[in-house]
């Protein structure tokens, strides 16, 4: 698959303050890729970086096709309408709206309501669409459903896999676990100013190992634990249970959360 952004040794300092360290990654064309990491790792400043919208220092950063950016926090005049606004940036950047992608977003819908009319995820939707009126390969999303109730984020879910689905590139910057796992093919984890992991969530569970989460019921209630190996630990677990003389009802293991391996990357451990 062909690379949309290659990003090669980047770094970035505040000050004395150096935040990203060499980072390298690239996202692939037409994937959905994002970028996680804690408060204050550095993903604001690498997507501005990548927009053009920050210098760094050094490093080198390729861009294959045309960029839309949908930043954290805009605004539009209160009584702008959903369309004319659509239409005003459409005209600034010298294209036609495309209409597969407005609606995608469902932007049809709100042409003639005002701005201070929509909801906060109607023009979360409403910034996407001008983000898309450069008519962009690559659509930069920064924490798209941070404030959205489950309805919005459900919805605003949909309409970034439509985008994808018309060939859209998308990267994007989230503090949502289950976002990030229902939505991306690939993440990366930002941490120490570095990519600490890069790939799929399937390969984060396994590049974790083997670690498990152990729930054992009994008639006394549920008890839970995280076992390094399944095998021989699991086992004499159960015979401590017997020695004890409790009964177990039922035995539940999952491979660990990705909330709980972000959490061990992101922190670098
Ligand atoms: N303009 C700036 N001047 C000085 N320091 C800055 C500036 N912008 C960001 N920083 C610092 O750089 C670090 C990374 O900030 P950045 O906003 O990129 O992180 P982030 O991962 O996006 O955080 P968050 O999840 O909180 O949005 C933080 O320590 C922040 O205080």
């Amino acid at each position: 698959m062909n690379e949309a952004i290659n990003i090669s040794s980047l770094t970035k300092s505040y000050g004395t303050h150096t935040v990203l360290k060499g980072l390298d990654f690239c996202v692939r064309q037409g994937e959905i890729f994002a970028l996680l990491g804690i408060n204050g790792a550095g993903k604001t400043t690498s997507l501005e970086c990548i927009e053009g919208l920050r210098n760094y220092d050094s490093g080198s950063i390729t861009i294959n096709g045309i960029m839309g950016i949908q930043l954290q926090s805009a605004s539009l005049p209160k009584y702008m309408k959903a369309l004319e606004a659509v239409k005003l940036f459409a005209k600034w950047n010298k294209t036609s709206p495309d209409r597969a992608a407005l609606e995608a977003l469902g932007i049809y819908e709100l042409a003639k309501k005002s701005y201070y009319q929509l909801s906060t995820g109607q023009k979360r939707r409403l910034h996407l669409a001008l983000a898309l009126t450069r008519n962009p390969d690559i659509l930069f999303l920064d924490e798209p459903t941070a404030g959205l109730d489950v309805e919005g984020q459900i919805s605003l879910h949909e309409q970034i896999r439509q985008l994808k689905a018309i060939g859209k590139t998308i990267i994007l910057a989230s503090h949502d676990m289950a976002e990030v796992e229902k939505l991306c093919d690939r993440i990366a984890i930002l941490s120490g100013g570095k990519i600490a992991f890069i790939g799929t969530v399937e390969q984060l569970g396994e590049a974790m190992g083997k670690h498990y989460n152990i729930t054992i019921q009994t008639e006394n209630g549920a008890e839970r634990y995280e076992l390094e190996n399944i095998g021989d630990s699991l086992l004499s677990l159960l015979m401590q249970y017997r020695a004890k003389g409790e009964t177990v009802t039922d035995i539940q293991i999952d491979r660990g959360s990705l909330e709980q391996h972000f959490i061990k990357i992101a922190k670098g451990d």
